[in-house]
């Protein structure tokens, strides 16, 4: 399935200019406040209608300016999920994630009990919403919206609302849907942290425009991405495989240019994972570094690097995969640091946050 959306509007003062396509997987919608996004979202709900253009999701047009077609939002086949959960308060859960289903005449997306399962609900069905925490109530909003059989999802900061723990608590059962419902799934969010875990494609909107967009790991290593990331949340995602939980506690996970250790991670040895790097706590070495106390050493090439504000962000290739790195610009000086230069990368194994290891899919996932 793929989302594909390129239109024009004009909404008060402002110009909203969307052209993207989102495939299956979670395709995240990133930008500061007032950039557009929400007014995005409701487009392709079928809340706004643009003035200009189309969007499409597959072969069925949602909305067209060339012959004035348009899709009411009740016959999209969208799921929505709000900051807020919305759910009936009068209803139980299972009252609650039944009243999506009676609006569907398409077939099932998976039996009912298993996305109660994967949701982590499945015990909650009697309660009503006053008897739940926010990432229940989230989870439940989100097993209704999947249980209306809906062909995407619009996910408009779902997580917006919950405090750091729910958040974590939330996000496996978040990367679970990604992974397994083969859906374009179109997440709106404000957090650096959130669309690392989660994106496989990323859309950046700026003053109204789609700036850029691609798959999550080269958007998240550009250079150009920092200003809107800022530069203690800019980070890359390496995509990896944990081969050894080692004696001492230490896990050994292999990356494409070699093995890197980790503070102890409590996942199957053979489990593919993806890392978030932050920029800040890669090192950059000339040598291979003897007697250091840090565990990672990587050889890489430098491919960009760009100045700002916070210093020098170094762009690598280890191995094939991009890792970024920042330093001050007495240091880039120098090192003498040059696109093509041949280093080493250098990361403690304390400096990877449980929070920034997440489930593996780094790419838009295949069609069920
Ligand atoms: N009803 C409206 N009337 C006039 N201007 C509007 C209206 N709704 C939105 N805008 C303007 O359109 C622009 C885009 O707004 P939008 O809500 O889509 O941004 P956003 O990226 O979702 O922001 P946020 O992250 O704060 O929710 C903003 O400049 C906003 O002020």
């Amino acid at each position: 399935m793929m989302l594909s959306v390129s239109f024009r509007h004009r909404i008060g003062n402002s110009r909203i200019n969307a052209d993207f396509a989102a495939p299956n997987g979670v395709t995240a919608l990133f930008g500061r406040s007032g950039a557009g996004k929400t007014t995005i979202v409701q487009a392709v709900a079928g809340l706004l209608r643009p003035e200009y253009g189309r969007i499409a999701l597959d072969d069925t047009v949602l909305s067209d300016s060339d012959g004035g077609h348009f899709l009411p939002p009740h016959r999209r086949a969208i799921g929505y999920v709000f900051q807020d959960a919305r759910l009936f308060p009068h209803l139980t859960v299972s009252q609650n994630l039944l009243y999506g289903r009676w609006f569907s005449r398409r077939s099932q997306l998976a039996p009912p009990d298993q996305i109660t399962r994967m949701l982590g609900i499945s015990h909650l069905m009697q309660r009503r919403p006053a008897a739940l925490s926010g990432g229940e109530r989230q989870r439940v909003a989100l097993g209704r919206a999947i249980l209306s059989n809906p062909r995407m999802l619009l996910l408009d900061e779902p997580l917006a609302a919950l405090d750091e723990a729910r958040k974590t608590e939330i996000l496996p059962y978040l990367e679970r849907l990604r992974d397994d419902l083969g859906l374009p799934i179109l997440y709106v969010s404000h957090s650096a942290a959130e669309i690392a875990r989660l994106a496989t494609t990323i859309v950046l909107v700026d003053q109204g425009r789609v700036i850029a967009s691609g798959e999550a790991a080269s958007m998240l290593s550009d250079p150009a991405m920092a200003p809107y990331l800022g530069a203690r949340q800019t980070g890359a995602i390496l995509s990896v495989t944990l081969a050894a939980q080692e004696a001492d506690g230490l896990a050994r996970v292999d990356s494409k240019a070699g093995p890197l250790w980790l503070s102890c991670l409590d996942r199957p040895v053979g489990t593919p994972l993806r890392l978030r790097i932050m920029a800040q706590d890669v090192m950059i070495a000339l040598q291979r570094p003897a007697d250091i106390s840090a565990l990672n050493v990587l050889p890489a090439t430098i491919t960009d690097l760009r100045l700002d504000e916070d210093g020098v962000l170094v762009r690598l290739d280890a191995g094939g995969d991009p890792l970024l790195s920042r330093i001050t610009r007495r240091s880039a000086e120098r090192l003498d640091l040059r696109p093509g230069k041949a280093v080493h990368a250098v990361l403690k194994a304390v400096s990877v946050a449980p929070g920034n290891i997440g489930a593996a899919s780094l790419c838009p996932t295949p069609p069920r």
